[in-house]
């Protein structure tokens, strides 16, 4: 299985809609290179351009789920699209995840769980969602995670004993705690012995600099490709056995004194 990772910078400058069109090309350009392709959070927006979430907030149906859907589907292949601002039915936000099958149907939504900024931010203009998602790509199920996600362990080890094999964070990181993003990654592939397969934007939107670096790190923590600062995209051949040797061979998960259910191998 190979996985390519889609780090989009994102410049005020580009209208949504013209990022949209470039990044449809993009991901078309993985026919026949990739299995999965992977977007960052919010790209279509800017994680941090709160300022326009309200004005570029669109349906689960909206302009990035048609172009995203019609990319898929010309690139043959799974695609997590990243994370648009939703506008449900009742009117309110989230930070919702679209993953598409080869076919370009929907496969999947995931709304973000843990919404970042305390008090101001994402945290008090968009609502949380309340379950964990994973998607069944032939071989390698996927967790799906979204930025801040990755400072919360407990919520990996419930995709784990969900059965993910790899997790996908889609992210729009600070350059700030570049450091925390890198360190995080490994973090989470070591403990649950699973791929983990982080991406982030580039650029500089609403005068935050972002982190770039996007990251695949294989079961045991080496990380195999890591990304620059600016647009990039990362090429990983995966092997999904290697969760199951790692696991076999360390089996430290079945170790735990907490959990309840032990994981899939
Ligand atoms: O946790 C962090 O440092 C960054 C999180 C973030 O930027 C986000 O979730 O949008």
């Amino acid at each position: 299985m190979r996985a390519s990772l889609i780090q989009i910078a994102v410049d005020p400058a580009e209208s949504p809609n013209s990022r949209r069109a470039r990044v449809a090309s993009l991901v078309a350009e993985q026919r026949g290179v990739a299995d999965l392709v992977v977007l960052p959070e919010l790209w279509p927006v800017g994680a941090f351009a709160y300022e326009s979430f309200e004005a570029e907030a669109e349906p689960l149906d909206g302009p990035t789920h048609r172009a995203m859907a019609k990319a898929a589907a010309e690139a043959s292949v799974w695609l997590h699209a990243g994370s648009v601002v939703e506008r449900a039915p009742d009117g309110a936000l989230y930070n919702t995840a679209l993953v598409f099958s080869p076919s370009g149907e929907l496969a999947a939504t995931y709304r973000k769980m843990h919404r970042f900024g305390f008090d101001a931010g994402e945290a008090v203009m968009m609502a949380a969602g309340d379950a964990l998602v994973t998607v069944p790509v032939p071989d390698l199920p996927l967790g799906v995670a979204t930025c801040y996600d990755l400072r919360f362990p407990e919520m990996f080890r419930g995709l784990v004993d969900a059965g993910a094999l790899a997790f996908v964070v889609s992210a729009g990181w600070p350059a700030r705690r570049r450091e925390h993003w890198t360190l995080l990654a490994r973090a989470r592939a070591v403990e649950n012995q699973a791929y983990v397969l982080a991406c982030g934007t580039g650029g500089t939107h609403a005068g935050v600099p972002q982190a770039g670096h996007s990251l695949v790190v294989d079961p045991w923590g080496e990380v195999l490709a890591e990304a620059g600062d600016g647009e990039e995209t990362l090429t990983v051949d995966l092997d999904p056995a290697l969760v199951a040797t790692t696991r076999d061979r360390f089996p430290a998960l079945k170790d735990r004194l907490l959990g309840l259910a032990p994981p899939r191998r």
